[in-house]
């Protein structure tokens, strides 16, 4: 047996008003004065602890008795006055340094008041040594439309026993999501709980940059309001969503944020359209090369960027782990909207099995070369689409079934937050992101171009070569 057991954790004590049959018979008068004495003391550390409370009651009641009511009206005027003042001057500094604290004191006391119960209804609790013990509510952090709550977990709990009861932590906390993220302390785990939804607006097309940044692409905004910067540097995209999800708009969004890429002829987009130029045909322009209509052509198409990365391979071994893009060996993105087209619904046998092949190779080899996938596809099921696990950059539209989240996304997603099956209709474009070793789903609305958006950006930026194996006249 230990000789002494450590377990960490708010230990629940008992109730004051416990009573026990006395051992000793004391008289009355000494047991109500004992309990007059620590309900004086109970009183004065609550009084301290609540000082943020107790202090301008205290002051405000002083300026009543001293000067009638104009005392606390003329303070309080003055500082609502001087607050508004702050807020008009510079929001910013008022927010982080006004309104956030003090609000973030606010919801530290009213998340204490259920703190209990939702650890006990949510199975976070530990039976321990004959007493509970609950996990410590140790910090609140206010943000726009977000609560970051710091929490130290009892010993023995992970993050994931949080993340499998977020939901159920939401609806106690009144709140519209709960995620949980490790924190940077192995006992700690983040609990963000988000309020308002900021991706409930359109995200209007971001601004191009004049030099795109493969390690951060603008694609659309975050939770937090800021800008979400797409990875495409090292990685495959794939985007999942059901029909009128917004695959779309990812894929518009991504080609925008290279468009400067395009024009400079740093970045070539090759366009594949098996749905007959239905989505990517509107600005065909900005693919180097396009197909729309011939499946051999796409087969081709796939299998010449197959080659390009077999052989800046061979050319890279040894020298560089990460090819850098130049004019002259530009970065390829292959842009193919509805992938199943060409992976299962093709009845060809002999042009399915070389697409598999090349696009397998292209998959596996070329992320490190500089030449990238981007594919939409609708339907997840592993027959449709067998090598889901070789694109390590995974984006979950809406799905319409929880099971499907996981598969999209893997394992243990949807638990950890990316709720795909509860995006409503009325949210295209929004979806959430997965990046290969991360296991925080990041929550994003993607960037919505529309037809004359797209048709200017075209415009401006294209310089579109070859469409379905013809090269055009006077094309740049
Ligand atoms: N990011 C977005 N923001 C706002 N609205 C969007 C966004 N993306 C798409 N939409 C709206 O949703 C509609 C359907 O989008 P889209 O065609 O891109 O979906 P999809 O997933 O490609 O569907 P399908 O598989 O049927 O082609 C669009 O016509 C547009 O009105």
């Amino acid at each position: 047996m230990p000789l002494v057991n450590v377990i960490r954790g708010d230990r629940i004590e008992e109730a004051p008003l416990n009573l026990r049959t006395p051992i000793i018979r004391i008289p009355l008068w000494l047991a109500i004065s004992w309990w007059g004495a620590k309900a004086v003391g109970r009183m004065a550390v609550l009084a301290g602890r609540y000082w943020y409370v107790t202090a301008p009651t205290a002051g405000l009641t002083w300026l009543y008795l001293r000067y009638g009511w104009a005392g606390p009206a003329v303070t309080v005027g003055g500082i609502g006055s001087a607050a508004a003042g702050w807020w008009y001057g510079h929001r910013p500094s008022f927010l982080r340094f006004g309104w956030y604290p003090t609000l973030a004191r606010f919801r530290r006391w009213s998340y204490r008041r259920n703190w209990h119960a939702a650890m006990v209804t949510a199975r976070l609790a530990v039976a321990f040594d004959s007493h509970t013990v609950l996990p410590v509510l140790r910090r609140v952090r206010c943000g726009a439309g977000v609560d970051v709550v710091t929490v130290r977990m009892v010993t023995g709990q992970i993050p994931d026993d949080f993340a499998k009861v977020a939901e159920r932590l939401a609806h106690t906390f009144g709140v519209r999501q709960v995620k949980a993220v490790p924190g940077t302390r192995p006992d700690v785990v983040l609990l963000h709980l988000y309020r308002g939804d900021p991706l409930a607006k359109l995200v209007r097309p971001l601004p191009v940059p004049a030099v795109p940044e493969f390690t951060a692409l603008p694609v659309g905004r975050q939770e937090d309001g800021e800008v979400y910067p797409l990875r495409l540097f090292g990685t495959q995209v794939l985007v999942v969503g059901a029909t009128g999800a917004g695959k779309g708009s990812v894929i518009w969004s991504i080609v925008r944020s290279l468009a400067a890429g395009v024009t400079s002829g740093l970045v070539q987009v090759w366009g594949l359209d098996p749905k007959g130029g239905m989505e990517l045909g509107i600005g065909a322009p900005m693919f180097a090369r396009f197909a729309c209509k011939d499946y051999a052509a796409m087969c081709e198409l796939i299998e010449e960027a197959a080659s390009v990365a077999r052989e800046r391979a061979g050319k890279l071994r040894g020298r560089t782990r990460q090819h850098t893009p130049t004019v002259d060996e530009p970065l390829i993105v292959l842009v193919i909207d509805e992938l199943a087209n060409l992976t299962a619904y093709l009845t060809d046998r002999q042009l399915k099995d070389r697409i598999k092949a090349a696009l397998s190779i292209l998959l596996s080899q070329g992320r490190a070369v500089g030449v990238h996938v981007v594919a939409a596809i609708q339907d997840p099921r592993k027959e449709v689409l067998p090598f889901r696990d070789l694109f390590p950059t995974r984006i979950g539209l809406r799905l319409t079934e929880p099971a499907q989240v996981d598969l999209v996304l893997g394992e243990g997603m949807r638990d950890r937050g990316a709720l795909c099956d509860r995006i409503p209709k009325s949210l295209p474009g929004v979806g959430f992101v997965v990046l290969d070793g991360d296991p925080t789903p990041m929550r994003v609305r993607f960037s919505y171009l529309s037809d004359d958006e797209i048709r200017d950006m075209a415009h401006t930026y294209g310089r579109l070569r070859v469409i379905d194996g013809e090269i055009l006249d006077g094309a740049a």
